[in-house]
């Protein structure tokens, strides 16, 4: 069993036993009762390279990477740093988040928040809106096509939007069907959750125009930024360096300032 089974396993246990607790027609009445949500395409399609910061504990490569005691005030240095949309990781066995971390950081920002877990039905994307999530991770890999599909629709008619990440050529087509606007291409193989830096440049090439391309994982730093640009990234999404960096809001604006260089013209 690869790394991605075994965690959508933790998953599905966990998602039981919050599905006995709260019955989906209470997380709809939550969702009437929050703002609604914002539309993070204009930034992310802004000029210069859109940077979306994570909130990072932990990760099943590689343990605890960051003690972060106030999801909220970490989220603020991202957001003064530039950072365009800031990613939660709610997964909590092996990245240990919640869905508790994504209410605190909707409450201290203003940019748009993604929900970053393994979503496999239509449940957790009203837990993602009723704590104010504008957009939510969903992982071709982890779905069938008539999932996925339902999934992206779905999403969009409670006003999430979706980004929606592959790993290879083959995944981005499933991933265009299925009418996704936003793809992500992870560097990180989910079944043996090794970074290939590679991936990218393979792959973003088959994405069609007119979808906004957004790099993942193993962003170390400004000069990735750079070459991830020169391969087509609208957007980078950075957890490990950011969390494990010095300071979150230099972190932030370093990777900015790599990616507004005038040399790289968006398509
Ligand atoms: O910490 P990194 O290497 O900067 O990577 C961030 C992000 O890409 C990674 O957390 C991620 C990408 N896709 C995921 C799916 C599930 C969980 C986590 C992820």
């Amino acid at each position: 069993m690869g790394a991605l089974d075994d965690i959508l396993a933790g998953v599905r246990e966990d998602l039981a036993l919050r599905q006995e607790q709260v019955p989906l027609q209470l997380l709809k009445e939550r969702v009437q009762h929050v703002d609604d949500a914002l539309d993070p395409m204009p930034v992310l399609r802004g000029p210069g390279v859109a940077v979306i910061a994570e909130v990072k504990r932990a990760s099943p490569s590689k343990g605890a990477l960051a003690e972060i005691g106030d999801p909220a005030w970490l989220a603020g240095e991202y957001a003064a740093g530039g950072a365009a949309a800031i990613s939660v990781l709610t997964e909590g066995r092996r990245f240990s988040g919640s869905l508790d971390d994504l209410v605190r950081v909707r409450r201290a920002v203003e940019v748009p928040v993604l929900r970053k877990d393994f979503i496999v039905t239509a449940y957790q994307l009203f837990e993602a809106r009723a704590a104010g999530a504008d957009l939510v991770l969903l992982i071709v890999a982890a779905l069938t096509d008539d999932e996925l599909i339902c999934l992206v629709e779905r999403a969009v008619s409670i006003g999430l939007t979706p980004l929606v990440e592959v790993h290879s050529p083959e995944e981005v087509s499933r991933a265009v069907d299925a009418g996704a606007r936003i793809i992500g291409v992870n560097a990180r193989n989910l079944q043996t959750l090794e970074v290939d830096p590679t991936t990218f440049a393979r792959t973003a090439p088959l994405i069609p125009d007119g979808i906004v391309r957004v790099a993942e994982s193993g962003v170390r730093g400004p000069h990735d930024v750079i070459e991830l640009a020169r391969s087509g990234a609208d957007v980078v999404l950075v957890g490990e360096a950011l969390v494990t960096g010095r300071d979150p809001r230099t972190g932030v604006a370093d990777l900015v300032a790599a990616g507004a260089h005038p040399a790289l013209h968006k398509s």
